[in-house]
């Protein structure tokens, strides 16, 4: 597979139970996601030795501060040879552009997306933090800020791609969680998508966590949701 789309999220607190998932998986297959929880508890020797396996691994610590700090970051980031890693659009444009140029003169350059508004947020959440609209429009409002400040793409939900895609493009990396196989647990995910509906509405890449990891047999799972979304591509 030339580009896998599924990017399973290694949601787990040791770098043991991190390592043995990901010797069960295959780079051709799919990429890695680590997040807070790993990289707080394992630091980047994690991410190395998962890069160094030969996974495209996307660092996804969502940072947000101000933009000398949010920059350095980046450039570390970068340095570990990751694939792809993320800050919040909601840092502002001046934060976006110093994280974009900072990993621009790098030898290796991630791609560097930026988190819009976070799946578990709904109009409520929205109103009492001071954001203006409903989600749909704030999604928009921030994924072209990322795009304006010359950003790789952003994270959605994946009921927002079809929206983002007729406004932004097709080269705009699309990635979007909450995604899960019709006969699997919607967990504490609300707002879900099927693999295959999830690309058919344009997303780019598939953040896809528990339906793979806490399957008998993770490997045969991703086989079939690539399979799902591969047969979807013939059919188109
Ligand atoms: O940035 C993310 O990856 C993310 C953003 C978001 O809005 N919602 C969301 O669920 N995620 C992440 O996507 C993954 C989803 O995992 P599962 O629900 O187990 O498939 C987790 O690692 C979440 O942290």
């Amino acid at each position: 597979m030339h580009d896998p789309k599924v990017i399973v999220a290694l949601d787990f607190p040791s770098v043991n139970e991190a390592l043995e998932l990901a010797n069960r998986l295959d780079p051709k297959l799919c990429k890695l996601k680590i997040g807070k929880e790993l990289f707080t508890a394992t630091g980047p020797s994690c991410v190395e030795k998962l890069v160094s396996s030969g996974f495209d691994v996307f660092l996804d610590l969502k940072f947000h501060d101000i933009p000398n700090t949010v920059a350095s970051a980046c450039k570390v980031a970068a340095q570990l040879g990751v694939w792809m890693v993320n800050v919040h659009a909601l840092g502002g444009r001046a934060m976006l552009t110093a994280a974009r140029e900072a990993i621009d003169n790098e030898l290796h350059r991630p791609k560097l997306i930026a988190v819009t508004l976070l799946t578990s947020m709904g109009s409520e959440d929205m109103h009492e933090t001071g954001l203006l609209g409903e989600p749909q429009e704030a999604v928009l409002r921030l994924a072209k800020l990322a795009q304006t400040s010359g950003l790789d793409g952003v994270v959605c939900s994946a009921q927002e791609t079809a929206m983002l895609r007729r406004e932004l493009g097709y080269e705009f990396a699309l990635v979007t969680p909450g995604i899960r196989p019709a006969d699997s647990s919607r967990d504490d995910q609300v707002r879900i998508m099927t693999p295959s509906d999830a690309i058919y509405m344009g997303s780019s890449y598939l953040v896809i966590g528990r339906p793979i990891t806490r399957a008998d047999d993770p490997l045969h799972m991703l086989k079939k949701i690539n399979s799902e979304i591969e047969l979807l591509g013939e059919i188109e």
